[in-house]
C-alpha cells in the first residue's frame, strides 16, 4: 500500500512537576510569551501534580486507532511523537527510520488550519527530517473539522451535555476553540483564499455541529490566550463571554471545546475551573461537553483518513471548503500558507 506506519504527531505534555518549566520553555522559545504569563500557566500544571493528561489521552487514543487498524486489515504500526515534549517526534522519526520505514503517514491532532493548528506540524515534520539522515517520506492527513464522524461525534456530546442540564429550554450552547493572534488569523490558510481560514473553519465546524445537535442559537468564542494585552487575539473570551451572557438572563450553558480533539490542560484547567467558577459566580448551570478522541467515532475517522490514502476511499466531507492539510515533508499547503507572524528579534 505504500506506507510503513503512522505517525501520530501531537503537542506534548509535562508528566511530572519537575517537567513543566521545562515544557513550557519549550513551547514558548522564541514567541514573546511574557515570563508571568508562564509562571501563571505552570500554577495550572502544578494543580495537577504538574501532570498533563495529553500523552495518556494520545496513549488510549493511539490504542485504540491501533485496534481499528488491525480490524480493518491495515497492518500499520503506529509511533507516537511531539512537539514539545518526549516521545519527541525527532526521536520517534530516527527510531521509524531505524525500523525501516521509509513513507508514513502523519496524523496530526488537530482538525484546523492556521499557524499553531496545522503549518507548525509541517515545521515540526520538518525539523524531525532534517535531524535523521536519509529520513522517511512523511505524508501528513488533511483537516477533518468537517469529517462527518468528527461532527457527529462532538454533535452527540453537545445532546448529552444538554440532557446533563435537564434539556430545559434555554439552555446557550457556546463552542470555543484556542484563541490566536488576529495577525496568525489574517494569514491563516493559502493567500489566494483571503486568510482568516482557523476562525472560518472553527465557524464552520460549529455550524456542522449545532445543525446535526438540532440547536439554533449558539456561540463561538476562544479561551487560553497569552502573549502580551497590547497585541489582539480573537475574541470574545469565554469568561468574558459568560458576564454577557448573565447580562442577557441566560440562565445555563453547554460549553463545547470544539477547538480541541481531547480533555488536555486548556480544558480541564480553563473550562472545568475558570469558566465553570465564572459560571457559579452567576448562579448559572454548566455542563462541557466531551472531546471525541474517546469516541469510537474518533478511532475510525483516523482510520478512514489513511484508507483515503491507502485504499483511494472517498474524501468524506460535510462543507464546501477545500481540503487542505495534507502535506508532504512538511511542505507547505501553498505558498504563504498560515505563514508564522514576525517576531522582533531577540
Ligand atoms: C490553535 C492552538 C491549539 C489547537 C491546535 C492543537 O491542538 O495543536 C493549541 C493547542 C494546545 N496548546 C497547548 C499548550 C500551550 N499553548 C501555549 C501557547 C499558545 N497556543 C496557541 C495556539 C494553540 N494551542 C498559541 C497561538 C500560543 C501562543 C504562543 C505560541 O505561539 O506558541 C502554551 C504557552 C503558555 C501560554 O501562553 O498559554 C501552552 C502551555 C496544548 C497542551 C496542553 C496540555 O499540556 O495538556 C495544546 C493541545
Ligand atoms: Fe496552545
Amino acid at each position: 500500500m505504500g506506507y510503513d506506519a503512522l505517525l501520530w504527531l501531537s503537542f506534548g505534555g509535562p508528566e511530572g512537576p519537575d517537567e513543566v518549566m521545562p515544557f513550557l520553555e519549550n513551547v514558548t522559545r522564541g514567541r514573546g510569551v511574557p515570563r508571568e504569563r508562564l509562571l501563571e500557566v505552570a500554577e495550572h500544571y502544578q494543580h495537577f501534580g504538574g501532570v498533563s493528561p495529553i500523552n495518556r489521552l494520545n496513549r488510549a487514543a493511539i490504542e485504540a486507532v491501533e485496534k481499528q487498524l488491525v480490524a480493518e486489515g491495515l497492518n500499520l504500526p503506529v509511533r507516537f511523537g511531539n512537539r514539545n515534549w518526549q516521545p519527541m517526534v525527532e526521536d520517534t522519526v530516527a527510531r521509524m527510520k531505524s525500523e525501516g520505514v521509509r513513507r508514513a503517514l502523519v496524523f496530526p491532532t488537530s482538525a484546523y488550519g492556521g499557524y499553531s493548528a496545522c503549518r507548525q506540524y509541517d515545521e515540526d515534520i520538518e525539523r524531525a527530517r532534517a535531524a535523521v539522515e536519509d529520513a522517511p517520506e512523511l505524508v501528513k492527513l488533511r483537516h477533518f473539522f468537517d469529517h462527518p464522524l468528527f461532527v457527529s461525534a462532538v454533535a452527540d456530546a453537545v445532546v448529552a451535555a444538554h440532557a446533563e442540564l435537564g434539556d430545559r429550554p434555554g439552555i446557550r450552547t457556546v463552542f470555543t476553540a484556542h484563541s490566536i493572534p488576529e495577525s496568525a488569523d489574517r494569514a491563516a490558510g493559502p493567500p489566494a483564499e483571503g486568510g482568516r481560514l482557523y476562525s472560518r473553519q472553527i465557524a464552520e465546524a460549529a455550524r456542522l455541529v449545532a445543525a446535526e445537535a438540532g440547536i439554533g442559537e449558539y456561540d463561538v468564542v476562544w479561551q487560553s490566550r497569552s502573549g502580551p494585552p497590547q497585541v489582539p487575539w480573537l475574541e470574545p473570551d469565554i469568561v468574558d463571554h459568560l458576564d454577557a451572557l448573565h447580562e442577557q438572563g441566560v440562565e445555563a450553558v453547554v460549553v463545547s471545546p470544539i477547538g480541541f480533539v481531547s480533555d488536555h490542560l486548556e480544558v480541564i484547567w480553563d473550562l472545568d475551573n475558570e469558566a465553570a467558577e465564572r459560571a457559579a459566580e452567576h448562579g448559572m448551570d454548566f455542563a462541557r461537553a466531551a472531546t471525541p478522541d474517546a469516541d469510537p467515532r474518533f478511532a475510525e475517522l483516523v482510520v478512514e483518513l489513511i484508507r483515503e490514502h491507502v485504499a483511494d476511499a472517498p474524501v468524506r466531507k460535510l462543507s464546501e471548503f477545500p481540503v487542505a492539510g495534507c502535506t508532504v515533508n512538511g511542505a507547505p499547503c501553498a505558498v504563504g500558507c498560515c505563514e508564522p507572524a514576525k517576531r522582533p528579534a531577540g
